[in-house]
C-alpha cells in the first residue's frame, strides 16, 4: 500500500444535470482511453439508483469502445436478474440495451445462486479474481473507475452508516442481509477495493443530495460510508454534482477540464 497520503476529492459543480450528463460522458471515455491504450481494456464498477441514468450521455457515442468494457456492480441486490429491484435490470433498461456492449462483458451476479447469499457473494468475488487477479494478502483489484451515488443517509454501493461491513479489511465482495434501504439482501464491493480504484467517481443531482453532500464532504470526521471513500495514492476521488446538489457546500469546488 502507498505511503503517500490520498489526495483530496476533486470537486466539479455543473450548471445543470444535462451539463453534468455529457460532462461525465467525456470523463469516462478519456478514463476508457487511457485505460484501452495501456492494457487493452477497461475495467467499470456501477451502481444503482440514479446513477444509470446519468450515463445517456454514452449512448450513441462513437468514442466508446464497448466490447473492451468490462463491467461489474459495485453493488446489487439479490433478486432476480430481470427483478424490477435488481441493479442489472436497471443498467440495462437504462443503459446496455441502448448501446452494443457484448453481454459476455456484463459480470451480473450468477442468479442460480439467490437462494445462498454467502455462496453468491463468494462466486462474485471469484468473477472480480478471474478478471483481476489471484487474490493474496497485499493485493486488490484496481478498477479503472468506479461510480457511485450518494443516499440520504450517506451510505453509498450498500455500506451504510454503523454496518460491520465498513470495517471489512480482507474481501472484495461481502453481503449484507439487514440493508435499511430495501430490498434488505445484497453483495456490494468493500472499502479495499472501492479505495485501490484508480478513479471513483460520485454523482449526485438535486436539492434532496444538498444535505448530505455538505455532511460528506464539508464534516468527513464524521465517518459517514461515502466520506470514508479516499483512494489510496496514486488513485483520485471526484464529485460530479449539479449546483442544486451544491448548493451547500463549503469546499470549494474547481472548473471541469478535460
Ligand atoms: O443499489 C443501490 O441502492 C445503489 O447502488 C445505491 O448505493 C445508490 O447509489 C444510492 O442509494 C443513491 O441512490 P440515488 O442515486 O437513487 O439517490
Amino acid at each position: 500500500m502507498s505511503h503517500h497520503p490520498p489526495n483530496p476529492p476533486v470537486i466539479h459543480s455543473f450548471a445543470s444535470p444535462e451539463v453534468l450528463t455529457s460532462s461525465l460522458a467525456s470523463f469516462v471515455v478519456k478514463a476508457q482511453k487511457e485505460a484501452i491504450d495501456k492494457k487493452g481494456r477497461f475495467t467499470i464498477a456501477l451502481s444503482g439508483g440514479s446513477l444509470p441514468k446519468q450515463l445517456s450521455g454514452l449512448i450513441g457515442n462513437h468514442a466508446v469502445k464497448w466490447d473492451m468494457w468490462q463491467v461489474f456492480y459495485a453493488d446489487e441486490r439479490v433478486v432476480p436478474l430481470d427483478h424490477p429491484d435488481s441493479n442489472h435490470n436497471l443498467c440495462t433498461a437504462e443503459l446496455f440495451s441502448k448501446v452494443p456492449i457484448p453481454t459476455a462483458n456484463i459480470r451480473t451476479i450468477d442468479p442460480t445462486l439467490l437462494s445462498d447469499i454467502e455462496e453468491l457473494s463468494d462466486a462474485y468475488e471469484q468473477e472480480l479474481i478471474r478478471e483481476f487477479a489471484q487474490k493474496d494478502a497485499a493485493r486488490f483489484p484496481v478498477f479503472d473507475l468506479i461510480l457511485l451515488g450518494v443516499g440520504p443517509d450517506g451510505h453509498t454501493a450498500s455500506l451504510f452508516p454503523g454496518h460491520e461491513l465498513l470495517a471489512e479489511e480482507d474481501r472484495w465482495v461481502a453481503y449484507i442481509e439487514d440493508s435499511p434501504k430495501p430490498p434488505p439482501k445484497r453483495i456490494t464491493l468493500t472499502y479495499p477495493v472501492i479505495n485501490h480504484a484508480s478513479r471513483v467517481v460520485f454523482v449526485a443531482v438535486g436539492e434532496g443530495k444538498a444535505e448530505i453532500l455538505s455532511e460528506v464532504l464539508d464534516s468527513p470526521e464524521k465517518g459517514l460510508p461515502a466520506s470514508r471513500v479516499k483512494p489510496v495514492h496514486p488513485g483520485q476521488l471526484f464529485w460530479f454534482v449539479d449546483e442544486k446538489a451544491a448548493a451547500k457546500l463549503r469546499v470549494p469546488s474547481q472548473d471541469f477540464k478535460l
